[in-house]
């Protein structure tokens, strides 16, 4: 197996465990529970007919086996006596089964002591006798030869893979923790409910289901039987007795009474139950055997046989179970162990528990393939499918829409844009800015541009090659073209929307018409949302699509929390991990960004409504206005506070984060660095994140996708990661996703403070180095003395490395702090590769950022 094997084991397990267990699932869930049912069938047959079984103790003697056979079989033409179980207590019926002696006919039933006269047959024996055929071959026409033996058979090896591939597939990352395997959190909801019962409970019940599938197979292949056999005891079948040949005629039947006398003499009153076997009248009985069974066995095949020789009555040989070997017992007592009853009672009831929650797996596993699958329908609805538009052509569409985005805010709203275009009946080509070249701008009739602007007033990555071919390039002229701009950005910035601006002169310089003033759209910005509104309403757009981002806010709940730097003198960061809580868990890839509403600390809310009332009236505070102080910018301490007046705040700006996981880990985490002003006032989102927010509370929050730092698995190549600080979380998903996917031998080049405190995912990170995820790990340390150096440094080291990976394909990803780490990283690049090449990068998505 190469290093990074095993995950692509794991996907094609994981293939075939839920394809099996879509088929197979279900012919098991039947099995189980019809085997459930069956588990205390004597007891229940007793229960429903007591009188059959114990009608008390006779006026006149018990017959002897001979008149006892001879009286039934005399009563029952055509048959013969297969099985008598005698019951040494005098008070019950003895049990007979008869079998035809043509063809294959049985009955079954209790028969009186001392007449012999038939009683009749247990109440409840046609429903349990449908129930061994569903549970044998699930009552399908053939019965043992036919087609339905042949699925309960394949089921059972299915069971056996459900077990083994399920255990392997679920290995959870502390292993050593016995409460991630055994723990079973029903505070959970939805489909992280379903998997956890799906798996919890499937860890509880494999040696079972193990068990019940291993001695299950017995039944149905000779060859497992006999390889069971041969193993277990070193005897081979003909050894064992084969089944007796078929012969004619009857054979003589020797006297059995006799040895029975010999048999009750020597053992007194040490059984209470005797099982008297015949073979079919065309067979010799070779010896006659009594197969006993003591007071307080633990199950009915704890039998001691004595064998009879037919002619002398002699002892032949009196084989005490206690004194065979194991293998020996197990081979006699497969249907004992099949049934749990091997292990008495307890030994039963857990089997018969457990086959009844067979269902369980295969209503919980199909719950989470259709949630799956509804999942990736969403997401492929949202997000659009990427790859197809980037290969796309470009001449189909009436109007061309391209996008220039960094985070995926401006990709979506062109996407959206394009939707709402296309319910009007207005075909739009969607594409990044990259692929326009000066030919495709000729020859256009209408373009919307909807472009982001990133560091100083900068296009984002993908759009520096464009701008420094188009826009500095030579004149061309444009006067046949309409176009608009859709710019966005954040006022906060000095250059507001400074590229969009630039594209916009460019279009105008190049003599472009416009089809709408340029819109500048900031965060939250109802009045540039009414214009864009207007615009693409005036190309066509359906009514009442705005081309908004529709991705919901959903709940989420806070299951982890702990420090990655607990002693370091820097700002503390944290690992936070939160459960989806309802059942439309988002779809989200590697590289997405996180979206949350931050709240005010409670106390600070307190402090401001004592403020303004007495301490006693805080108490007739209506809970309404709390939540709304929650989420609002907070006034001056000692301003009235109506509902109206809360209403009317400020809220608080919402954050974002990069996810720091993957949805195969079924947990959303997030790296947060906590932050403080200078009066030492935690951040806004960090401080909620960090501090005031309690393990187990819920918040709202979205994943938005990131087009422009995901990656594409088939295409990316192997992954150069380059990151400082918080940063960590985005390149984790990546790496998250990479070994999921058993892709391995990516480079992580990360810069920290100080070796001693800051090493974020030590551990994970050993882990991916050791098993090939991770080829190459370089860190740089910039708070020690021996070190000194930031991950930019590390680069600068290993250009010949990077070249090279590059040559080969890979994809740059960067993750953290803009200033200082992105913007020294990216000179580190340019300074290797060149800035064209690392433009050209940026265009083809091989260089791809995540930076604040
Ligand atoms: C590091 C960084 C630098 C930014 N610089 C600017 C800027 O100079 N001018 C501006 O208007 N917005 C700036 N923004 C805000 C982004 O343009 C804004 O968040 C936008 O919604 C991002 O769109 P996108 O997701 O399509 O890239 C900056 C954002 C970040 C994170």
């Amino acid at each position: 197996m190469t290093a990074n094997g095993a995950p692509v084991t794991k996907r094609i397990l994981f293939q075939i465990h839920w394809f099996l267990g879509i088929t197979a699932g279900l012919v098991l869930a039947l099995m189980g529970v019809t085997g459930a049912t069956m588990s205390f069938e004597d007891e229940i047959s007793e229960a429903l007919s007591p009188r059959l079984y114990a009608p008390g103790v006779p006026a006149g003697p018990d017959l002897s086996p001979d008149q006892l056979i001879a009286r039934v079989q005399a009563d029952n033409p055509g048959y013969y006596i297969a099985r008598l179980d005698w019951e040494m207590a005098r008070d019950r019926s003895h049990s007979v089964r008869l079998s035809s002696s043509e063809g294959r006919g049985r009955k079954q039933g209790q028969v009186d002591r001392a007449t012999g006269a038939w009683l009749g047959a247990p109440a409840g024996e046609g429903f349990f006798h449908l129930m061994d055929d569903l549970h044998r071959w699930l009552a399908l026409p053939g019965g043992g030869n036919g087609i339905g033996r042949q699925i309960t058979a394949f089921s059972a090896i299915a069971l056996i893979f459900f077990a083994l591939s399920g255990l392997y597939l679920r290995w959870p990352r502390q292993a050593l923790d016995w409460r991630a395997w055994l723990v079973l959190d029903l505070r959970k909801t939805g489909r992280n409910l379903w998997r956890a019962l799906h798996v919890v409970i499937g860890t509880w019940v494999l040696l079972f289901y193990l068990l019940s599938a291993l001695t299950g197979l017995w039944w149905s292949y000779d060859w497992y039987r006999q390889g069971v056999i041969y193993s277990l005891t070193g005897k081979t079948p003909s050894e064992e007795g084969r089944r007796s040949e078929k012969r004619d005629g009857i054979a003589p039947r020797p006297s059995i009474d006799p040895a029975w006398t010999a048999f009750r003499r020597a053992t007194g009153n040490d059984y209470i139950w005797v099982r008297i076997t015949q073979p079919a009248p065309s067979q010799p009985m070779k010896t006659i055997s009594f197969d006993a069974r003591p007071e307080g066995a633990r199950h009915l095949r704890q039998t001691d046989k004595y064998s009879y020789d037919p002619a002398s009555y002699a002892l032949e040989k009196r084989d005490l179970y206690d004194r065979r070997p194991l293998g020996v017992i197990i081979t006699q007592s497969v249907y004992e162990l099949h049934r749990g009853a091997f292990f008495g009672l307890p030994g039963r009831i857990i089997m018969m528990l457990t086959s009844l929650t067979m269902p369980l797996f295969t209503v919980t596993g199909f719950l989470l393939y259709l949630s799956r699958r509804k999942r990736k329908q969403a997401a492929r609805a949202l997000a659009g499918d990427v790859a197809a538009v980037a290969g796309g052509d470009m001449g189909g569409g009436d109007l061309l829409i391209a996008y220039a985005s960094q985070t995926g805010t401006a990709e979506i709203r062109a996407r959206n844009a394009a939707q709402a275009l296309a319910h009007g009946g207005v075909r739009a080509q969607v594409v990044p800015v990259g692929r326009l070249t000066r030919d495709m701008l000729a020859g256009a009739q209408r373009i919307l541009f909807v472009v982001s602007t990133y560091g100083e007033g900068e296009p984002p990555d993908m759009a520096r090659g464009f701008a420094s071919r188009l826009l500095r390039g030579g004149p061309i002229d444009l006067g046949h073209v309409h176009y608009g701009v859709l710019a966005i950005g954040d006022r906060e910035y000095p250059d507001f929307c400074a590229f969009g601006i630039t594209v916009d002169g460019w279009m105008a310089g190049a003599g472009a018409q416009p089809l709408f003033p340029l819109i500048a759209m900031g965060h939250d910005d109802e009045a540039a949302e009414q214009a864009w509104h207007d615009a693409l309403h005036d190309l066509g757009a359906g009514e009442g699509d705005r081309g908004q981002m529709v991705i919901p806010f959903t709940p989420w709940r806070l299951v982890a929390r702990h420090a990655l730097n607990p002693d370091s003198p820097a700002l503390t960061a944290y690992h936070l991990q939160f459960e989806p809580v309802g059942t439309d868990v988002p779809e989200w890839q590697a590289g997405d960004i996180v979206e949350l509403h931050p709240c005010n600390a409670p106390a600070a809310v307190e402090a401001l409504l004592a403020s303004q009332a007495p301490e006693g009236d805080l108490i007739a505070v209506p809970a309404a206005l709390r939540a709304e102080l929650a989420r609002a910018m907070l006034p001056e301490a000692g301003t009235p506070l109506t509902m109206a007046a809360a209403r009317a705040l400020r809220p608080l700006p919402a954050r974002e984060y990069s996810a720091a996981s993957i949805m195969a880990d079924g947990v959303l985490d997030l790296v947060v660095r906590q932050v403080r002003d200078d009066d030492g006032r935690l951040g806004i989102g960090s401080g909620w994140l960090t501090a005031h927010m309690v393990p187990g509370e819920t918040t709202m929050m979205r994943v938005r996708p990131n087009p422009g730092f995901r990656t594409d698995p088939a295409a990316r190549g192997a992954m150069i990661l380059i990151g400082n600080g918080t940063g960590i979380a985005g390149l984790r998903a990546h790496l998250r996703a990479a070994a999921n996917d058993g892709m391995g031998g990516h480079w992580l080049l990360f810069g920290e403070r100080s070796r001693a405190h800051e090493r974020y995912f030590d551990a994970e990170l050993s882990a991916w180095l050791a098993d090939g995820t991770l080829a190459r790990l370089d860190r740089s340390f910039s708070r020690d003395a021996d070190c000194g150096r930031y991950v930019q440094h590390l680069l600068a080291d290993a250009g010949a490395e990077l070249r090279e990976r590059i040559g080969k394909g890979a994809t740059i990803l960067v993750c953290g702090s803009l200033e200082g780490m992105a913007q020294s990283v990216h000179q580190a690049l340019i300074a290797i590769l060149g800035e064209a090449m690392l433009n050209d990068l940026a265009e083809v998505g091989r260089y791809k950022r995540d930076v604040y």
